[in-house]
């Protein structure tokens, strides 16, 4: 459906796309995810024409963004970061105006019009003036205008950066039910969102495709950083001939507690934290030694985020050039967010 082919682009000196190869399948929900500064805005303002590229190409259902623009736009709608909606208008208007410029005319205009409205539940605010509206309800007239003329893709740039919690919510609902439509290419900074929306990630850093994967795919890849902790009232030979009999076992490092006690984290090489568990667990029961304390911890997008593109180090072979500068990332603001989304989530 998209086809993006050695996408490069440089401002001046500076390369902010390196070389971006990667294929996007109908009826998907993607998520396009990278720290700040990675490229993401870039490289959706070339896929959807609004940015030339220095090198590279990119094809929409078969046509060259650069080479026959207007058709290969006709199949996407674009939400870009800032939407370019008109103050003055209501969304009725503003809808009609871009409608009208992506060439839908008359009662497919009207209907289409109305499909769009209902769609991002607009219609108690549809005669209202844009600069009325809550950030929100503008993120949805943001949507609305990219669902007219009824592309086959949706594009979305940071589409719930500066909304409140529930707004967030409620628009990751409205890209949940698009995604039953439409082939949707979401980016974003916030994991937790592209994991719990998204069905495939592009994770980016630099410029570069660093993975390409099912979310629950990128965490097997990081199976190595899956751990369990214990602590276990036995002697450290004891522990010791325990963690040997178990062949997922890596590594462990043992520390005497004030009581007597001992706690133990062990290092997972391959296979399920849980099986660990089970396995220890039984042991020490076996040999009458009690356990105090037995926890696990599972890998998450954000180990496999945090080790493509704080580390630089490739898990999943797409760029090997071993860089290990940090990004240029901005944790304040998405800290915000997503302690914000926590108090919601957790209400
Ligand atoms: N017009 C420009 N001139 C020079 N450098 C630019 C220009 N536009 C973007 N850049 C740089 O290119 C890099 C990629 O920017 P881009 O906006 O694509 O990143 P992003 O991943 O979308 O980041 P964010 O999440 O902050 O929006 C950044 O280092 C940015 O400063």
């Amino acid at each position: 459906m998209i086809r993006v082919e050695h996408l490069t682009k440089r401002y001046g000196d500076f390369t902010a796309v390196n070389d971006l190869s990667f294929e996007i399948e109908e009826g998907h929900v993607y998520g396009f995810l990278g720290p700040n500064g990675a490229g993401k805005s870039t490289t959706m303002n070339i896929m959807t024409g609004c940015l030339s590229a220095s090198e590279g190409h990119v094809r929409i259902e078969g046509y060259d963004i650069f080479e026959e623009p207007d058709r290969a736009k006709k199949r996407m709608g674009y939400l870009p970061e800032q939407p370019p909606l008109y103050m003055n208008e209501t969304p009725l208007e503003y809808l009609k105006f871009v409608g009208e410029a992506k060439g839908v005319k008359g009662r497919e205009l009207h209907r289409q019009i109305e499909s769009v409205i209902s769609q991002t539940r607009l219609e108690d605010v549809k005669d209202r003036l844009i600069s009325n509206l809550s950030k929100g309800y503008r993120q949805r007239v943001g949507i609305a205008q990219a669902l007219l003329g009824n592309p086959g893709v949706i594009i979305l740039d940071e589409p719930t950066v500066g909304l409140d919690p529930i707004q967030i919510i409620e628009i990751r609902d409205l890209i949940k039910q698009l995604g039953q439509e439409h082939t949707v290419i979401l980016s974003s900074h916030i994991l937790s969102e592209v994991q719990t929306i998204c069905e495939k990630v592009l994770i980016i850093d630099k410029g570069k495709l660093v993975a390409f994967d099912k979310p629950e795919n990128l965490e097997k890849l990081l199976m190595a950083s899956n751990a369990v902790s214990f602590i276990a009232e036995a002697e450290n030979d004891e522990i010791k001939e325990v963690l040997e009999e178990i062949e997922a076992v890596a590594d462990w490092q043992m520390k005497k507690q004030e009581n007597g006690s001992v706690r133990v984290d062990v290092k997972i090489e391959s296979g399920e934290a849980s099986d660990v568990c089970r396995h220890i667990f039984f042991a020490f029961a076996k040999r009458e030694k009690a356990l105090l304390e037995l926890t696990s911890k599972k890998a998450n997008l954000e180990d496999v985020f945090l080790e493509l593109t704080e580390s630089g180090v490739d898990k999943a072979s797409v760029d090997k050039d071993g860089k290990t500068d940090k990004p240029d990332t901005e944790p304040t603001e998405n800290n915000d967010v997503e302690w914000m989304e926590r108090q919601v989530d957790n209400r």
